[in-house]
């Protein structure tokens, strides 16, 4: 009987695709086998990339995840630095330099806020009332003009520095340094210091009482973290005389600008900041500010300590209001948060004057606290500023003028602490979808010493906990 299946002979249908066409010239021949040894070539590629990923991936899963969450100015970034210094001392050497040019923009940003306020004043004398109605005390003199005169070229390399710090990009407004996400900033700054360096120098600090004009060669605000440093030395009195002067002083204050409680506030020290050969201490680039913009990812591999050589992935974020929806994507799978909560109760938030800060903490912390992909998370509360707490309480500011309900507890740190504290926890206790320990640690990230002892705490806990997650003890 004969099949009624073609029989498939000697010819494979399958693999008529793959045969050379019929009449195949040499040239298409050659032409052929290239592109199937090139197809070769990209899917190996392919497969040695998604190895490589997978391996990744699985290291990922190892190493330790901490996510830094609180509002603007908290400290997150200045805890991550602690981290750096601690646990990766190499790494933090490596970068004191990239520090250095964020420190003098920081001061620079501080002289501009002052001539901002300066420059008002002139032009609001200019038009209404004439300059003899002033109370005496605030009269500006010419002797003010000259100063913010000499110092107007500070500004051009505050923007020319920002402006390659982001690309181009603006920077952000306002007074405070802005960066795009990611390490890119760093990059930029150590290689302009670099080149800087290896070029030829520029000439020696110019005269103190006739700093580079807007048409001297150093004015030409080149971006060069060099030149910054040499114009900042040939200001240097100019700065202090400006920051001391009294009349200047109770301008800023009639202004409602105090810039000693600016962040990044570095003007009492001109005089080192300002010296050629300055370089920043530990505690210098601690009180370095700098705004993070969007989400920033950290991996690391201790370097010293009881456990080096562990990898960890810390996410530094944006505290901003308007920032906090970009959080959510890193709460999976990350093992603890720490999250800062300087008390500052006499201050609202920046984005939002009507909103007092330390409510805002709160809120932000019921929020993570009660969120159910954090359940399991371990959530550690750093009260961090406790240096700023203790100096508001030294000066006589009452809690009860902001917080009625503290009513007439004694008005010192640790009442103050204690009542926070106990707000905190009676939260934790409240929303936490099952129950966990309260972690809760009184910080001053700016105090390097104290600030390793805690993160050191931190870490082993953490790690002993992820171990035990992981089955390994
Ligand atoms: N005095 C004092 N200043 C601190 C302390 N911790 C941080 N700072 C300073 O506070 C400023 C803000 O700190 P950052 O670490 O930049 O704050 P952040 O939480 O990362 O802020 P965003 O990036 O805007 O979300 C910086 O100038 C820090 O140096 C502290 O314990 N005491
Ligand atoms: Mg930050």
């Amino acid at each position: 009987m004969r099949s009624h299946r073609a029989s498939l002979g000697s010819i494979d249908p399958l693999n008529i695709p793959l045969q050379p066409p019929p009449n195949e010239t040499d040239e298409e021949k050659v032409a052929r086998l290239e592109a199937a040894r090139e197809a070769t070539r990209i899917s190996r590629t392919i497969d040695v990339g998604l190895a490589e990923s997978k391996k990744a991936l699985e290291r990922k899963k190892r190493a330790v995840k901490i996510l830094l969450l609180g509002q603007s100015e908290s400290g997150k970034s200045s805890v991550l630095r602690n981290f750096r210094l601690a646990f990766t001392p190499k790494y933090f050497e490596s970068e004191r330099l990239v520090w250095k040019t964020v420190i003098q923009l920081n001061l620079i940003s501080s002289i501009k806020k002052t001539l901002k306020v300066l420059q008002d004043e002139w032009e609001g004398s200019d038009s209404d009332a004439p300059a003899a109605s002033k109370p005496p005390g605030l009269s500006l003199n010419s002797e003010h003009k000259r100063l913010a005169l000499s110092l107007s070229p500070l500004l051009a390399f505050e923007t020319s520095i920002s402006r390659i710090m982001n690309s181009d990009a603006p920077g952000g407004e306002g007074y405070t340094v802005t960066v795009r996400p990611g390490g890119g900033w760093k990059d930029k700054l150590t290689h302009l210091g670099r080149s800087a360096s290896t070029a030829p120098t520029a000439p020696e600090s110019q005269s103190p009482s006739s700093p580079s004009s807007p048409s001297s060669p150093t004015a030409e605000a080149s971006g060069d973290p060099s030149q910054v440093t040499q114009v900042l030395a040939a200001c240097q009195n100019e700065i202090i005389a400006l920051w001391e002067d009294p009349i200047v002083r109770r301008v800023l204050e009639a202004n409602e600008v105090y810039l000693q409680d600016d962040a990044g506030f570095f003007l009492d020290d001109t005089a080192r900041i300002a010296a050629l050969d300055y370089v920043p201490s530990d505690r210098d680039i601690m009180r370095a500010r700098i705004r993070t913009l969007g989400v920033e990812e950290h991996r690391f591999i201790t370097e010293s300590g009881l456990r080096a050589g562990t990898e960890f992935f810390i996410t530094d974020v944006c505290g901003s209001s308007s920032q906090r929806s970009t959080w959510i994507p890193y709460f999976d799978d990350v093992q603890a948060i720490l999250f800062l909560a300087p008390l500052a109760f006499w201050q609202s938030l920046d984005e939002d004057t009507k909103v007092n800060r330390v409510q805002d903490s709160l809120e932000l912390w019921r929020e993570i606290v009660s969120n159910p992909l954090l359940a399991k998370t371990a959530l550690i509360l750093l009260f961090n500023k406790k240096d700023v707490l203790q100096a508001h309480i030294n000066a006589g500011i009452m809690v009860n003028k902001y917080v009625p309900s503290f009513g007439d507890r004694p008005n010192d740190v640790a009442s103050v602490t204690k009542y926070f504290r106990d707000k905190f926890s009676a939260y934790h206790r409240k929303f936490s979808p099952q129950p966990r320990q309260f972690i809760f640690y009184e910080t001053e990230a700016i105090d390097t010493k104290s600030t390793a002892v805690i993160l050191g705490e931190v870490q082993e806990q953490i790690i002993r906990n992820h171990l035990k997650d992981l089955d390994v003890m």
